[in-house]
């Protein structure tokens, strides 16, 4: 990880040139030229045969459905989901000699250094090659510039997802929020229901309530209250919101804006992705 450290202080040639060392323990082909971008047809982007798999990248507010979509698509596209804020809570109970300043930054809606999530993103990324596991979709990461800068010196990332959903959702979204606390099933019991005015559409989406055997089980994110969700909103439009142009202007991202609950955004994200034709595949990850 001193490698790592070095490149945070200074991302000269040298230390990039160390990163990639250290990266091509990923066998992430730091050197292979991009496939050429087209949103019209993102795919088969290195899906074929002795091609490596797909590098995707999810963006959006907290509590747009970024886990919800990049789990889905790494089902259907046999790709690790890799969720950076998942790595931090796993870290946090984990009890280890970081958790209880992790505990504070993260329940204050705070972002972790850059120096600790790279830290956790590389041992996950070398789990997942040790697994012989390729490709990946992220989701959390980047969240800064500077994270945006250190992933793209190391890898080429094929299509950023910017995932959009009505400002009135977000909150109540996150507030809505449940987590099985035995097998980690992710629910929602928000039902939101915003009314079409003055030329503008209404959007419902439906609760999705635990099965039964949950019910009893539920716990909430400590970082899903009130104050805090508001805080991570407001640290997302001042840290990540310029993530949008650094990629548009990298020719890489696919606005997606959710048009209601999965049921109508599922297929409407795999038709903006030209994996709706993939029927066999669609009903393997719903
Ligand atoms: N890439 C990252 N950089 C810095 N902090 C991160 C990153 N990913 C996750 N975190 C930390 O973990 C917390 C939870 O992340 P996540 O589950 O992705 O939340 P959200 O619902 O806000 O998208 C964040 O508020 C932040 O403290």
């Amino acid at each position: 990880m001193a490698v790592l450290n070095r490149l945070l202080r200074a991302r000269g040639t040298t230390a990039v040139n160390s990163i990639r060392r250290f990266c091509s323990t990923l066998k992430t082909e730091i050197d292979l030229p991009a496939p050429p971008l087209s949103l019209k047809k993102p795919l088969p982007l290195g899906r074929g045969t002795g091609d490596r798999n797909v590098q995707w990248v999810f963006l959006g507010c907290p509590g747009v459905g970024k886990g919800t979509y990049a789990g889905r698509l790494s089902s259907l596209l046999g790709v690790p989901h890799i969720a950076t804020g998942d790595l931090v809570r796993e870290e946090l109970a984990s009890q280890g000699p970081l958790a209880s300043e992790l505990a504070k930054i993260v329940n204050q809606g705070q972002l972790v250094s850059d120096e600790l999530v790279i830290k956790l993103l590389s041992k996950r990324l070398e789990a997942a090659e040790d697994k012989g596991q390729s490709g990946f979709i992220l989701d959390g990461f980047p969240r800064t510039i500077r994270q945006a800068e250190i992933l793209e010196d190391v890898t080429d990332i094929d299509l950023v997802i910017n995932l959009k959903l009505r400002e009135e959702a977000l909150l109540a979204k996150c507030l809505g929020r449940r987590i099985c606390s035995e097998c980690g099933g992710n629910y929602n019991v928000a039902c939101i229901d915003i009314k079409g005015e003055n030329g503008s559409p209404g959007m419902y989406m439906a609760p999705l309530l635990p099965p039964q055997h949950c019910e009893s089980k539920l716990i909430t994110r400590s970082d899903d209250r009130e104050e805090v969700v508001k805080e991570r909103l407001r640290v997302y439009n001042e840290m990540s919101r310029p993530l949008e142009e650094f990629y548009r202007n990298r020719g890489k991202l696919l606005e997606f804006e959710l048009p209601g609950g999965i049921p109508e955004s599922w297929p409407k994200l795999l038709r903006a992705l030209n994996l709706d034709d993939d029927e066999g595949k669609k009903s393997a990850a719903a």
